[in-house]
Order: C-alpha cells, then sequence, then structure tokens
C-alpha cells in the first residue's frame, strides 16, 4: 500500500490509485489515509483532495496508470512476481518504481518487458513527513526514467537524490552498520535508552532505536534472513555471536521472534500504549531479555560511555560512507549529507555524517576507528576505509575536494 507515499502524491494533486491485497487492510489503510489527508488540510486551510484517490483489491486497475510505486513487503520473491504482473497488466509506456529499501532493482527490472522504465523510489518513514527521496538508478534505468522521477519528487515537495544500485543503496547501506554497532553497544552493557538518548544529545532527531521502532524491526528482519544471517538457513557450527566469519549480534532477531517489530504492534525495542501509538516507554521485558542474554554467552556488562556511543555510532557511519563513494553508489559526499539530513533526521547544524567527519578532523576520524577496530577485529565496519586513509595522507582536504581522490568513472 504505501499510506504515506499515497498521501504524498495526493496533497500536491496527483490522483492515486491504492492498491492492497487484503480487504481488511484495504479498510484500514483507507481510513487513515483519510485522516492523515484531514489533518493536513486542514492545517492548510484547503480542502482534503479525497477525490484524488480510488481504492482497490485488483491489479487490473493499474492499467492505465502512468507510474507504479510498488510498496510490498520486503520480499524478494513477492516484489518479482509484483513486477511481472505490473509489466503484463500496464501498459508500454507506464513507469515502473520500487519503494524497496534495499534490494536489487535492477532484478526487478530484468522481470519487465520494460526495465529502461524502472527505478528506485526509495521514500523515508513517515514518507508524508520525511523530506527525502532516494531515486535509485539501476544500470538499465533510461535517463528520462531518472529525470521523469527527479521531477515528481520535486513536484511531491521532495528532496531527491540520484544513488546507485547495491544492498542498502546509500542510506541504508549506511545504516546496517550503524545498526549493528548499536546491537553490539546493547550486548557490552548499554540499555536502547542509554543509545538513544546519546545520539539524541548529539542531535538526532530520534535515537536508533527509537527509530527503528518507528520505521519496523520486520523490515531488517527479513533482510537478514534472506541474507542467511539469521532464520532456518543459519549454520549451526557457526561459533556463538559470529555469522559468516564476523562478530553477529542475534538480539535483534530475538525481538523479531517475539512478535515485536516496534510501533505497529505496540511493543518493540520500547513498548506503546497500543499498536500504531508513538510515544515510547523503556520496556523492563527488553531490559531482561538483555539481562538473560548477557548472562547466557558470559558477558560482562560495563559503564559504556556517551561519548563512545557517538562515535562508534556516527564514525561508523561515515566510514560506510567513505566506502559508497569509492564504489561510486553515491556521486559526492554532499549528496550523503543530504540523505541523512532529510531522510534519518540527522542533526541538521552538524551538516551530516560525512561533513561533521571533516569538521572533527578525518585523522581524528580514522584514529578512533583504528583504536575501535584494533578493539573489534571482527567486525569489518570498523575498519578504516581505504579513502579515508587516502584523504588522511593527502592532508584531509575539504570535502569538496575528496572526489579528486575518487576514480570518477560513476554513471551517477
Ligand atoms: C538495513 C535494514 C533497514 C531497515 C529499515 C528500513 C527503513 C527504510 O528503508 C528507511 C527509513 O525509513 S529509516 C527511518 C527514517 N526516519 C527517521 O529517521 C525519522 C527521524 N525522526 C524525525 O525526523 C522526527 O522525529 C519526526 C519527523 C518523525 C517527528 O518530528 P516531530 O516530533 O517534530 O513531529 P511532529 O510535529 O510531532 O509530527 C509531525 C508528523 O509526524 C508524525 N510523527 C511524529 N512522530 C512519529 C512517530 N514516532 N511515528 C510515526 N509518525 C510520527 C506525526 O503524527 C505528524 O504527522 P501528521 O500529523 O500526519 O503530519
Ligand atoms: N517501513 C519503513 O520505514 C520503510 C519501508 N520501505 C519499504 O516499503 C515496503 C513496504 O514496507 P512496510 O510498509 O514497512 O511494510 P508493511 O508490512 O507495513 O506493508 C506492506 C504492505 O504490502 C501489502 N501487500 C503485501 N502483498 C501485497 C500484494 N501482493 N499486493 C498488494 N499489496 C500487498 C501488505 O498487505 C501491507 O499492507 C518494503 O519494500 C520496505 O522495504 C521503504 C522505506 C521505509
Amino acid at each position: 500500500m504505501g499510506r504515506g507515499i499515497a498521501v504524498s502524491l495526493a496533497r500536491v494533486g496527483i490522483s492515486v490509485i491504492a492498491l492492497e491485497s487484503d480487504k481488511k487492510l484495504l479498510e484500514v489503510s483507507k481510513q487513515m489515509i483519510i485522516n492523515m489527508l484531514e489533518r493536513d488540510a486542514k492545517r492548510r486551510g484547503v480542502s482534503a483532495p479525497l477525490d484524488l484517490l480510488k481504492f482497490t483489491l485488483s491489479l487490473q486497475d493499474l492499467k492505465d496508470v502512468d507510474l507504479v510505486i510498488e510498496a510490498v513487503f520486503e520480499d524478494m520473491a513477492l516484489k518479482r512476481q509484483i513486477f511481472q504482473d505490473l509489466s503484463n497488466v500496464c501498459g508500454p509506456t507506464t513507469l515502473l518504481s520500487t519503494n524497496t529499501s534495499g534490494l536489487d532493482v535492477d532484478a526487478l527490472a530484468g522481470m519487465t518487458d520494460r526495465p529502461h522504465l524502472v527505478a528506485g523510489m526509495h521514500f523515508f518513514s513517515p514518507a508524508h513527513v520525511m523530506k527525502l527521496l532516494e531515486v535509485v538508478c539501476g544500470p538499465r534505468s533510461s535517463s528520462e526514467t531518472i529525470a521523469t522521477v527527479m521531477s515528481l519528487g520535486k513536484r511531491m515537495g521532495k528532496v531527491s537524490v540520484v544513488v546507485g544500485n547495491c544492498p542498502g543503496f546509500v542510506g541504508n547501506r549506511m545504516l546496517k552498520p550503524y545498526l549493528e554497532e548499536a546491537a553490539f553497544l546493547l550486548e557490552e552493557g548499554a540499555t536502547p535508552e542509554q543509545i538513544d538518548k546519546a545520539l539524541e544529545d548529539f542531535g538526532f532527531a530520534m535515537g536508533v532505536f527509537r527509530m527503528s521502532d518507528l520505521a519496523g524491526l520486520d523490515v531488517g528482519w527479513r533482510v537478514r534472513k534472506e541474507s542467511g544471517l539469521t532464520g532456518v538457513d543459519v549454520d549451526q557450527n557457526n561459533p556463538p555471536r559470529q555469522r559468516q566469519g564476523r562478530r553477529y549480534c542475534p538480539i535483534p532477531d530475538m525481538v523479531c521472534e517475539q512478535g515485536r517489530y516496534g510501533q505497529k504492534t505496540g511493543c518493540g525495542w520500547y513498548k506503546y500504549d497500543k499498536p500504531g501509538d508513538t510515544k515510547a516507554k523503556p520496556d523492563l521485558s527488553i531490559h531482561n531479555l538483555l539481562e538473560t542474554y548477557r548472562r547466557r554467552y558470559g558477558i560482562t556488562s560495563r559503564k559504556v560511555t556517551n561519548e563512545e556511543i557517538v562515535e562508534r555510532c556516527v564514525f561508523t557511519l561515515a566510514n560506510e560512507g567513505f566506502r559508497i563513494l569509492e564504489d561510486r553508489i553515491a556521486a559526492r559526499p554532499e549528496d550523503i549529507d543530504v540523505i541523512y539530513l532529510f531522510g534519518y533526521g540527522f542533526p541538521s547544524y552538524r551538516g551530516g555524517p560525512m561533513f561533521y567527519a571533516s569538521t572533527v578532523g578525518l585523522e581524528r576520524v580514522l584514529e578512533k576507528l583504528e583504536h575501535y577496530y584494533n578493539a573489534n577485529p571482527d567486525v569489518p565496519h570498523l575498519e578504516p576505509s581505504p579513502l579515508l586513509k587516502k584523504l588522511v595522507v593527502c592532508g584531509s582536504p575539504p570535502l569538496n575536494k575528496w572526489r579528486e581522490q575518487i576514480n570518477l568513472h560513476s554513471h551517477l
């Protein structure tokens, strides 16, 4: 369905056909969309554009649309099937886009008879509020497709950034190690509240656990299951807290196994008065889970400082940002900063993770990463990236000169 996306389109005058697979869910979603649009219209002193919306359970109703934004579960097999069906149902010039959080956009394009008309349109939760739109340019997306999607993003009042196609694109590729680092801090003795407070004091709109509860913990769980990190495919011979040769923290999986998916189920890293509520309250059962876990693995809980939390989480973000630049998935460091400022509530006065790294001093960031990597040699995301090292060797040039140290053969 993609309720927030439907709202973002209708409120700028674009007609929407919203599709669901289940009748009951369709009714619930319809009511939520109407409520959101009415609240928005009241604030702006206009009438709610309810006549622009049509709700359906039939894919056939999409046959005459100009553009589709697919937003079904993060399940590659399901998305492949949907893209094949869309290709059959929609007219030959219909653009087909996906809101996937990080799956292969080109593989989805390959399911259609028009791979040049396929691109990623990655919105951020809550989609009717967050300004960012990541526009994922696959190797076969045409320039016209990307230009059309960028112009639609502009009409929707979004800040759109073109990125390349790799797992997680830019934003979630950086989010993955950031989430992992936060989970390691839990193992070592911190609580979700402490980590969130440290990050919110740093200036994030939401700490990592509140943000995860908002987005839904099941999205990442599905991704980890598909990558064989958890679930039935896991090799039982793994040493404890190790997967695929690296340190792995199974606590997020354990939380999901209890049906705790975040705000939408009324509990996740926090508890909520009821499903859908947004006010996060500390939950004793998570504290108990952490204590039991540490006992089971013989981990002596230690006092983790707020400084360590911020350094390990934020420098990890920037480190992956450097790798993204090297891989030419983002065209420039400023694009990465825009993504974090408008998509993830990074503190604007700190300028984004890459600008922040430059203000801290690249030499210091490198030193800190080396320190944490030496202490955790089985955590590859803490290993300083080659580009960061190169920039330090070159005397830490300002951000707008970093591109000179990167091979610029990107198609972005
Ligand atoms: C590798 C694995 C990857 C797995 C993850 C996949 C997910 C993805 O693909 C990418 C993602 O989306 S990650 C999530 C990114 N979003 C964020 O980081 C949100 C950060 N938070 C914020 O910016 C503000 O707190 C926020 C804007 C939310 C609220 O700010 P304020 O408190 O100033 O806002 P208000 O003025 O009170 O409200 C404005 C509108 O926002 C709604 N809202 C507030 N808190 C919310 C919450 N916790 N959950 C849902 N909606 C919320 C609020 O209802 C209001 O809505 P409207 O009245 O309809 O306008
Ligand atoms: N939750 C988040 O913060 C974000 C999620 N996304 C992406 O958006 C997509 C959806 O994620 P969520 O909204 O979190 O999931 P969700 O589980 O809340 O919603 C998925 C919806 O898809 C519907 N659906 C399933 N099969 C369908 C079908 N065959 N036809 C029509 N509708 C069908 C379900 O009934 C459900 O309403 C995923 O690809 C996810 O990665 C992207 C950005 C942010």
